[in-house]
């Protein structure tokens, strides 16, 4: 048995040398933890340091002992044989030995490119692309892609499913896992494509948009990180119960730095609901809504209509509407936002009102009279009166206060949409006390913008804040001289050199502060924008999230054809034009990995007999069921009997139940009578084995066992949400289940 035996020794050469990385990994885990607690212990004993510069010492251990931490799981995946000899290991991070030998080769480094690309037709080098499948610590199976035929009568023995197959046909968990073993090579032409510039990856259900998204993110960071270490790498999905699913990838590829928001969070303070007027959130999604929010800023910018009385101290002072608009204009003038431009308005008008009060008092006490008049300044400013008819005409304003009075005074939204049809403007009323949706948030963004920052010392809090960085980075160097000292005293050397901590210091206070800013800086400026589900983004989101990245450096993921809002995308030429023109790149991905064959061809089918154009990828492997579709004359009883058959099927994975709105909660009640605290509710509950949610909520997720309820509702044709259906079909990874009451969309059955 020459073979079996060759192949066994293959294993064992792989379980010694993976076992060895290991070790090396668990050393450079107790180093870093004995640097961290020795530093912890020096610093301690000292008593000069203060609270920062033990923070940045700590902090710099404890992120890289962080990192170590996170890459256990699968730490090694590859092995690439070249044409030179060399025998090249591929893993989460590189690795080295004491000397500095390469021990393992970090999957981003232009070195590993050629494990993701080389094919037969073009080797680049490599003779054999070997996979390792770990289970825990230990090698469970290796699998080769033998590129030189030479070679083949050396391997082929070696059994068992694909790396990839293996990872595909894996229980679900709740949480996104990272591909980095399997990237396939159309997946890794985009996670490799240059940072400048807008890249939109266009693919369908399951062809790892999301997964080419995260990967990309954690290249780009690894590659430029010079350039993004300061600036940051912003990541905007569809909902928080998405970004939770995909919460774990970044961290598990060693990447800490990235700043995660859903669409709803992306203003500072504001956590938004989804809209639920889908008319509303396309009025509210148009470009043209830029000039209202602008408009209703200029309208708080307010000349009275006729002459005031303002009594200062008893004297009484005339404020005249030319007075005011004079002011106005060269406050306008100045392009401050409103808030700031406010001062100069202010101080025109204080400084008037008292020439004007200086004149009467002289006039009453005679000419020539010289007495030090400089309190009347001080007079005006105080006068009640005075500042009444300030605000009146040039009120300080939060955007929440300018949007909340817009939507709910009907004369402020004609005043700044006199353009809109009355039906229109009637469409976006509501009370003043109206929880914020989604289509606000970029409203919200952009008054913001125009109003400036309400409190005047904003602007010097930012140059305090930045002094007081400076400080901090002052202080740790000193730690630095302090601490290496006392640390030579300990017998220990070479823990730290100056660089590195001043490094660290920069790479920390950016990491921090772009993670803090996300939810405290709205004017964040970041290197690099990744946004996934971009078709839902209405043409405001994307007018805000251009703002976030002055340099336009993007990568947009979706699908034009699972677009379910009224206010997203039809076409990206169509979202994209207003912003890059078309400067803009288009990769597409073609393969989908999620869903079996048969799954998705009736999905195909459906959104084809429905009019939905739908780019058909082809599905990388055939399932073992085909869709099965239950005709029932009730709805909830079906569901209940079909459940346990379906959790059957699912094992150890998800099941999740895809409702139409109007059924959910019904659903859901119904379903955890039976199941209890299995059932996870909404999309926050994705950690239960059973949920229930809407199609909408099931975006971007995936499940072992899906049973869609009244797919016709879905399905209706006065709205866009065809897209709803396909996306609820396309989100199993085994086994679709669909139960109508009604009739049943055309195609499924074939
Ligand atoms: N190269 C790969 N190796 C292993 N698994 C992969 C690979 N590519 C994609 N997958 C898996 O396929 C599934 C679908 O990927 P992903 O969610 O990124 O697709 P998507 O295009 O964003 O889908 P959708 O648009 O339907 O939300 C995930 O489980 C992902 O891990």
């Amino acid at each position: 048995m020459p073979e079996l035996s060759s192949a066994h020794n293959e294993l064992e050469h792989e379980r010694t040398y993976v076992a060895g990385l290991y070790r090396r990994l668990d050393e450079l885990r107790a180093e870093k933890q004995r640097q961290l607690d020795q530093v912890r212990r020096t610093i301690a004993a000292g008593s000069h340091q203060n609270r920062s510069e033990r923070d940045a010492f700590a902090t710099m251990y404890e992120d890289r002992l962080a990192q170590l931490n996170a890459v256990d799981d699968r730490l090694v995946f590859g092995r690439l044989d070249l044409d030179s000899g060399e025998e090249r290991y591929i893993g989460r991070i590189g690795l080295s030995t004491e000397d500095l030998q390469q021990l393992m080769v970090d999957w981003r480094a232009p070195e590993a490119g050629t494990f993701y690309q080389a094919t037969a037709f073009e080797r680049m080098g490599v003779r054999r692309r070997r996979h390792l499948i770990l289970s825990s610590r230990d090698v469970a199976a290796i699998e080769d892609d033998v590129l030189d035929a030479s070679m083949l009568t050396d391997s082929g023995s070696l059994q068992g499913e694909g790396a990839l197959l293996a990872a595909l046909n894996s229980r679900r968990t709740g949480q996104m896992s990272d591909i980095v073993g399997t990237i396939q090579a159309e997946q890794d032409r985009i996670i490799r494509a240059p940072l400048p510039g807008v890249v939109v990856v266009q693919g369908g259900p399951g062809t790892g948009k999301t997964a080419v998204a995260l990967h990309r993110a954690a290249y780009l960071l690894y590659t430029h990180r010079e350039r993004l270490k300061s600036a940051g790498v912003l990541l905007v999905g569809p909902t928080d119960a998405f970004m939770k699913y995909i919460e774990r990838v970044l961290p598990s590829l060693g990447e800490t730095g990235v700043v995660m928001a859903s669409v709803g969070s992306l203003m500072p303070g504001i956590h938004a609901e989804p809209e639920a007027d889908e008319a509303v959130a396309e009025l509210k999604g148009r470009l043209e809504m830029a000039a209202v929010i602008k408009r209703a800023v200029a309208n708080r910018q307010r000349i009275p209509a006729e002459n005031r009385k303002l009594n200062v101290e008893g004297s009484i002072l005339t404020l005249t509407p030319r007075q005011v608009r004079r002011a106005r204009d060269r406050a306008r003038a100045t392009g401050k936002p409103h808030n700031e431009a406010r001062a100069t308005f202010v101080k025109i008008m204080l400084r008037e009102l008292t020439e004007q009060l200086t004149e009467q008092l002289e006039e009453s006490s005679g000419a020539g009279n010289t007495a030090d008049r400089s309190y009347l300044a001080e007079d005006v400013r105080t006068s009640r009166d005075v500042r009444i008819a300030l605000n009146l005409a040039w009120m300080p304003m939060t955007p929440e206060k300018l949007l909340r009075d817009l939507f709910s005074k009907p004369a402020q939204l004609e005043a700044a949409a006199p353009h809109l049809t009355d039906a229109e403007r009637f469409l976006m009323q509501r009370p003043e006390d109206a929880t914020w949706t989604e289509a606000d948030v970029p409203l919200l963004d952009e008054a913001a913008e125009l109003l400036g920052e309400l409190d005047a010392s904003a602007g010097r809090n930012a140059a305090e804040k930045e002094q007081e960085r400076r400080r901090d980075l002052a202080n740790a160097e000193r730690a630095l001289e302090n601490v290496s000292a006392s640390l030579a005293d300990a017998g220990v050397d070479g823990v730290l050199t100056a660089e590195a901590l001043a490094e660290h210091n920069v790479v920390a206070d950016a990491r921090l502060t772009a993670a803090e800013r996300a939810s405290s800086d709205r004017t964040w400026a970041y290197g690099h924008v990744v946004v996934d589900e971009a078709q839902e983004l209405s043409p405001m989101h994307w007018r805000l999230l251009m703002r976030k990245c002055p340099v336009k450096s993007f990568t947009v993921v979706g699908d034009i054809a699972q677009t379910s809002s009224t206010a997203g995308s039809h076409s990206w030429q169509q979202a994209l034009e207003p912003f890059v023109g078309d400067r803009w790149q288009l990769e597409e991905l073609t393969v989908n990995y999620r869903t079996p064959a048969q799954i998705a061809e009736a999905a195909v089918r459906m959104a084809n007999a429905a009019g939905l154009v739908v780019s058909a990828p082809k599905a990388v492997r055939d399932g073992r069921w085909d869709p099965v579709v239950n005709r029932a004359s009730e709805l909830v009883p079906a569901l209940l009997d079909a459940l346990p058959k379906e959790l059957e099927v699912a094992a150890d994975g998800l099941l999740a139940v895809i409702a139409p709105v109007r059924l959910i909660g019904e659903v859901r009640a119904a379903v955890r009578k039976v199941y209890g605290d299995r059932v996870g509710l909404g999309a926050g509950g994705l950690g239960q084995d059973i949920v229930v949610i809407t199609p909408r909520e099931a975006k971007g997720l995936e499940f072992d066992v899906v049973i869609v309820l009244e797919p016709a509702e879905m399905l209706k044709p006065d709205s866009v949400r065809i897209g709803d259906l396909y996306v609820a079909m396309t989100r199993p990874t085994q086994r679709l289940r669909l139960i109508a009451t009604g009739e049943v969309p055309e195609g499924i059955e074939g």
